[in-house]
């Protein structure tokens, strides 16, 4: 069927859900079919004044295409004089990291089966040749049975180091990003392991009081596990093997869900066996 030209009229927008860099995402529903939706506000001024109107578009392209049930689907888009508007799948469960901090840190089962759905969903994105999705806490979501949504599209296009440092957090980038260097699928892998390092114990793995204390722990890999919360060793083990600094020496996103530890925690049920 062709493209139906969405606008405004056809929403009925309800509560805020949040505020992004860029604009607000609203909950909403199609009038119609009354298909609860989230909608994000994108002002075109914002876009003109840091020059990023194509890089939303090859996003928007890009998170359009990309059909997985752990990728937060874009159904659609549309635009008045001053904003932009994207139609964006609803997430019932909300933000992960909002459980994050109010558990301080998850169970072994929960923290396997999220890094299973994150590796499913990176290599359906690497077959497509789509790297580095911005996989930080803040950009997942859950949905109504609690699965896992990679929700940003802000990736790739604009080098993560420019954005992160704007942004504060340094504690996900891989050390091939913090010295500039030419990056490759593996920073997911390294990604991986610091999420799943903060899922265990509910801190990143590096993070310090300033920026270049937090960029030495990386390129030293000062990597320490507390006493508490008690983590088993397979878990270390995984978080070992995807906290290395040479790429070319990480687990490989099949090995990792193939690793004991995910083999053994990971809830089947919760994933997708695509
Ligand atoms: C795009 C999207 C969002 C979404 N769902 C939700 N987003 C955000 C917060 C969103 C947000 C957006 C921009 C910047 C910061 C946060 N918060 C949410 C909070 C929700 N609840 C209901 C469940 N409660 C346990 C916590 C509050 C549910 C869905 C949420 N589905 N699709």
């Amino acid at each position: 069927s062709p493209k139906k030209q969405w606008s405004l009229q056809d929403f009925e927008i309800g509560k805020p859900l949040g505020k992004g860099k860029f604009g607000r995402v609203y909950l909403a529903r199609e009038a119609k079919s009354k298909y609860i939706v989230a909608l994000k506000v994108i002002f075109k001024e914002q876009l003109e004044k840091y020059k990023i109107q194509h890089q939303l578009k090859r996003e928007m392209e890009i998170q359009s295409g990309l059909r997985h049930p752990n990728i937060l689907r874009l159904y659609g888009w549309f635009h008045d004089s001053e904003r932009i508007f994207l139609i964006l799948e609803y997430a019932h469960g909300g933000e992960l990291y909002r459980e994050l901090r109010k558990r301080g840190f998850l169970s072994e089962n929960k923290a396997a089966t999220y890094i299973l759905s994150l590796a499913q969903a990176l290599a359906f994105c690497h077959e497509k040749d789509v790297i580095h999705r911005d996989i930080k806490p803040e950009n997942l979501l859950l949905d109504h049975e609690g699965r896992l949504k990679i929700a940003d599209f802000g990736w790739s296009v604009q080098s993560r180091a420019k954005r992160r440092t704007m942004c504060g957090t340094l504690d996900y980038l891989a050390p091939e990003m913090v010295e500039n260097k030419a990056h490759d699928y593996a920073v997911d892998n390294w990604t991986l392991g610091i999420l799943c390092y903060e899922f265990l114990y509910g801190v990143p793995p590096f993070e310090a009081e300033n920026q270049t204390d937090t960029f030495r722990r990386i390129m030293n890999v000062d990597l320490s596990f507390p006493s508490t919360p008690c983590v088993s060793t397979e878990a270390k083990d995984l978080i070992l093997r995807l906290l290395v600094k040479d790429s070319s020496k990480r687990l490989s996103l099949q090995k990792i869900m193939e690793h004991p530890w995910i083999v053994k925690n990971a809830d089947p049920t919760s994933i997708c066996n695509k």
